[in-house]
């Protein structure tokens, strides 16, 4: 296995690795460039801290090949283009497969949600106790059941008589929640986001793990749901506050995390208009809010 390493401004990543995926990448992922130093950032956000948009102000973008030729060709095809300004070529590293495999896997492990629902890594077998299970790989979408945001979502979806909801999953990332929703009951499950890379990631999440939903750009939502799932943060939340209470029928539950709990009063001031939002659960200093329409 060789490893195309690559350091690349945050409105780069997204660009290089589509293009190194396109030219037969096993796997691009990214990580802080400045992580273990004074400059490293929390990927979605600390209290008192900006939270990056959608990545590291400079990432080591990794992307890994079975031969040394393709990362070469890789290395040169991209070299002269634009989009690849910006990007610094850092090194072609060949890596034992082992180690790269053994690397990966230890940094994932089954995250329990509840004690009988887990997100396990396709190389774990699940815990005997595991009566749910969500199948998820890492990937370059949000969304492995890490985060304590996406862990809130999950675990109110475990409490909830979900069978045969209509449920909208708004900011879907790797399609967890909307996976979770399925396997909770849902019946039909639409799960929609900015990000194309992130409606990719939802459809092949969803087939891996055996359930029906449909992904797609935000104007894929359409009509009213019984429940809307929204992890984003507090400032699109805000925003977006008139379309996603617009989009819950009649008595149904909107979910909103992303939130750190000092935002709680400026998320209900948004949302009073429409909808009572009280605080559902909290983890980490990140909150979940729900509302009954
Ligand atoms: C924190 S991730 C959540 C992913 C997943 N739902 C979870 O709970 O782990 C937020 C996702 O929302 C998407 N997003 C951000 N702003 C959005 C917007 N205005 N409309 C739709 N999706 C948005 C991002 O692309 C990202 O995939």
């Amino acid at each position: 296995m060789f490893e195309l390493r690559l350091l690349c401004p945050e409105d780069r990543v997204e660009a290089v690795g589509d293009a190194l995926e396109a030219l037969d990448a096993l796997s691009v992922s990214v990580e802080d460039a400045d992580a273990q130093t004074p400059a490293e950032q929390a990927l979605f956000g600390e209290p008192g801290m900006p939270p990056p948009k959608g990545g590291w102000q400079r990432s080591l973008v990794l992307a890994l090949f079975a031969q040394e030729a393709q990362a070469k060709e890789a290395a040169e095809l991209l070299a002269p283009q634009d989009f690849f300004e910006g990007c610094r070529f850092i090194a072609i590293v060949d890596v034992p497969e082992q180690d790269w495999v053994r690397l990966t896997q230890s940094q994932f492990e089954p995250v329990e949600i509840t004690p009988t629902f887990w997100i396990v890594p396709t190389w774990h077998e699940p815990p005997a106790a595991a009566q749910e299970v969500i199948r998820l790989d890492p990937g370059l979408a949000f969304g492995t059941g890490t985060h304590p945001t996406t862990r809130m979502c999950l675990r109110w979806i475990a409490r909830q008589p979900l069978a045969g909801q209509r449920v909208l999953d708004y900011g879907c990332g790797s399609g967890i929640l909307a996976i979770g929703a399925a396997k909770f009951g849902a019946t039909a499950v639409d799960a929609v986001d900015i990000d194309e890379a992130a409606v990719r990631s939802t459809e092949a999440n969803a087939q891996a793990n055996g359930v029906q939903l449909t992904a797609g750009l935000p104007d894929r939502a359409q009509g009213r749901y019984d429940t809307v799932l929204a992890n984003i943060l507090a400032t699109p939340l805000k925003m977006l506050a008139p379309l996603l209470c617009g989009h819950v029928a009649p008595g149904g539950a909107l979910v909103l995390a992303g939130i750190l709990a000092r935002q709680a009063d400026e998320l209900k001031a948004a949302y009073a208009p429409h909808a009572r939002l009280e605080v559902g659960d909290e983890e980490d200093g990140w909150i979940l809010m729900t509302a009954r329409l």
